[in-house]
């Protein structure tokens, strides 16, 4: 029977492609998908029917997504790790003209011009006018950024480019992100410290219980009175009303974000764009490519890659058929499972089993298709979540 993909955003047509028609059907509505393909929407608990064995995020953020519901339920949840960080780099170099230089100020002005059609005049309005458009350069400031991972670190890369000092703040930075990341790049110790002294700060790290609100009163408090705050990560991870007071009390000069909200729209102050930050159509192929690609490796083989609530755990395929199963990384559960499975005379093959935090996941390669008796047992034991069977021994 074909595998049923739920889309539940505009997914690029270059990753949907990668479904074989034969073995998959693709809509935006099903009563019992297998997956669910999405980008932004938000997601709740009680939409995610009982058939769903994974959810693929084509994109960076899974705060749309109720994880720890999914992890509860043995449903793994992947998304796109760097697939998007250029297109959001390049907004954010976009930001940080905007936040230098007089572009929109000047665009805005030069549009109530229309109309005064004599060249002489207009040229010598706008000289005499210009200078009330002024800015500043970018070389020689310096830029802060917090979270250094796919996007902070091209962030970093790209400002150095243009003459900036980099600071840096990432207390759970990975050791792969650290090798990516420019020697030239000075870590602060605290948030304080990079916010006390940079001239542009960046935001790209993900909204979780730690970080939201992580950008308050007392940081706005010190920092420089012509900084300008950059956010094209979340507006949660901001303390919105201590945002606008800063803003009120003139503590920042600029707010430059991707996520408008009614007390943020329509100041001086702000730059708002729609969350557009991934919308290219390079990053949305990326994304959609890399997604799908991800949920067929674990539908087909049980393969975990880029999951954010699961190990990431690859058994190459040597036949016979697979056991994907899911359980509470607690001691003795993978023995019952096996034994469960040596009472019936079922020889494992091969076997790959790990853990990350409270989920432990295995796949077990065996030569003899169980009957189902055997998993509904198996689907019972204490501690397990999910059972699924891929492919068919015979
Ligand atoms: N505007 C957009 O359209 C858009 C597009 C892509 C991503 N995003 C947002 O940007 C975020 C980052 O994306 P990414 O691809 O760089 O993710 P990433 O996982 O590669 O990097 C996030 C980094 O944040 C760090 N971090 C975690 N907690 C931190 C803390 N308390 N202080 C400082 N750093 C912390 C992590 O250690 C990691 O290095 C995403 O979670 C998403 O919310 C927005
Ligand atoms: O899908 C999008 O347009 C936004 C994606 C972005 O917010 C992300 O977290 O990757």
């Amino acid at each position: 029977m074909a595998k049923r993909i739920l889309t539940l955003n505009q997914i690029s047509v270059l990753g949907l492609e990668r479904f074989p028609r034969d073995t998959y059907e693709i809509a935006s509505e099903f009563a019992h998908p297998d997956a669910i393909l999405l980008r932004s929407h938000k997601l709740q608990a009680t939409d995610i029917p009982d058939t769903v064995l994974g959810i693929a995020r084509a994109g960076a953020g899974v705060n749309n997504i109720p994880v720890d519901e999914c992890t509860r339920r043995g449903i793994p949840v992947f998304n796109t790790p760097g697939a998007n960080a250029n297109a959001v780099k390049e907004l954010v170099a976009a930001g940080l003209l905007l936040g230098s230089r007089g572009i929109i100020e000047g665009n805005d002005y030069v549009d109530t011009l229309a109309g005064m059609d004599d060249k002489a005049e207009l040229n010598r309005t706008l000289e005499a006018q210009k200078k009330q458009f002024k800015g500043s350069e970018l070389y020689g400031k310096r830029l802060g950024v917090v979270g250094l991972g796919a996007i902070g670190s091209l962030v970093a890369e790209m400002a150095l480019t243009l003459g900036m000092e980099v600071m840096g703040y990432d207390p759970a930075l990975s050791v792969d992100a650290a090798w990516r990341l420019p020697s030239e790049v000075r870590k602060a110790d605290t948030l304080s410290a990079l916010f006390s002294r940079c001239d542009y700060i960046s935001l790209h790290l993900p909204v979780l219980d730690t970080t939201r609100n992580l950008i308050n009163a007392e940081l706005f408090g010190v920092m420089p009175r012509h900084a300008c705050l950059l956010n094209f990560a979340r507006q949660e991870i901001i303390d919105e009303a201590a945002l606008v007071e800063a803003l009120d009390k003139k503590q920042l000069r600029k707010y430059i974000a991707d996520f408008p909200t009614p007390a943020l729209i329509g100041r001086k102050d702000v730059i708002l764009t729609p969350h557009i930050g991934a919308s290219t159509d390079e990053a949305e192929d990326n994304c959609a490519v890399m997604a799908v690609e991800q949920l067929r490796d674990f539908l087909e083989n049980g393969n975990i890659r880029n999951a954010v609530n699961f190990p990431t755990l690859q058994l190459e395929r040597v036949g016979g058929c697979r056991l994907a199963v899911t359980n509470t990384n607690v001691p003795k559960i993978l023995g019952s499972v096996l034994a469960l499975l040596a009472d019936q005379n079922i020889n494992v093959i091969d076997m790959l089993n790990k853990s990350r935090d409270e989920v432990a996941y295995n796949l077990i390669d065996i030569d003899t298709t169980p009957p189902d008796e055997l998993l509904q047992h198996m689907r019972q034991l204490d501690g397990v979540t999910s059972v699924r069977l891929i492919g068919d021994c015979s």
